[in-house]
């Protein structure tokens, strides 16, 4: 029983560092392109290309609706944020410019918040 509630601690406390890195990522300069889903509207063949879209508005829903069981799992999805753009965009454009920016920014705090996926 008692180590069921310890795990219980250990795992909020990881959802807490992973609320406060995805809020830092979504007030950095830098971190416009990913706050909401692509439109794919507006670029029509994202969808083509890009088979799991992800954004900081859809990471912060299933941090809310606890989706996320591991840190592991919410890395991955920060992750795939950026491996997408990196995709879609070339390196010198402004989107891919702030991707690079952005996964650097999240590795070091992933570090800084001692947190290993
Ligand atoms: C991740 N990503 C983002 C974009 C993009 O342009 N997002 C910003 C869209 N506008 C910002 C304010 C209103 C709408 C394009 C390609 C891509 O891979």
């Amino acid at each position: 029983k008692n180590v069921e509630k310890l795990r219980t601690a250990e795992q909020s406390d990881n959802m807490t560092a992973c609320r406060l890195v995805l809020t830092e990522m979504e007030k950095h300069e830098d971190g416009w392109p990913f706050l909401k889903p692509v439109n794919f509207k507006q670029f029509p063949t994202y969808k083509k290309y890009i088979k799991n879209p992800m954004d900081f508005t859809t990471m912060k829903n299933k941090l809310r609706d606890s989706l996320y069981k591991t840190r592991g799992e919410f890395a991955s999805d920060t992750r795939l944020v950026f491996n997408n753009c990196m995709i879609f965009n070339e390196d010198e454009s402004d989107v891919g410019k702030a991707g690079h920016t952005m996964r650097k920014y999240f590795e070091q705090r992933w570090k800084d918040l001692l947190l290993s996926s």
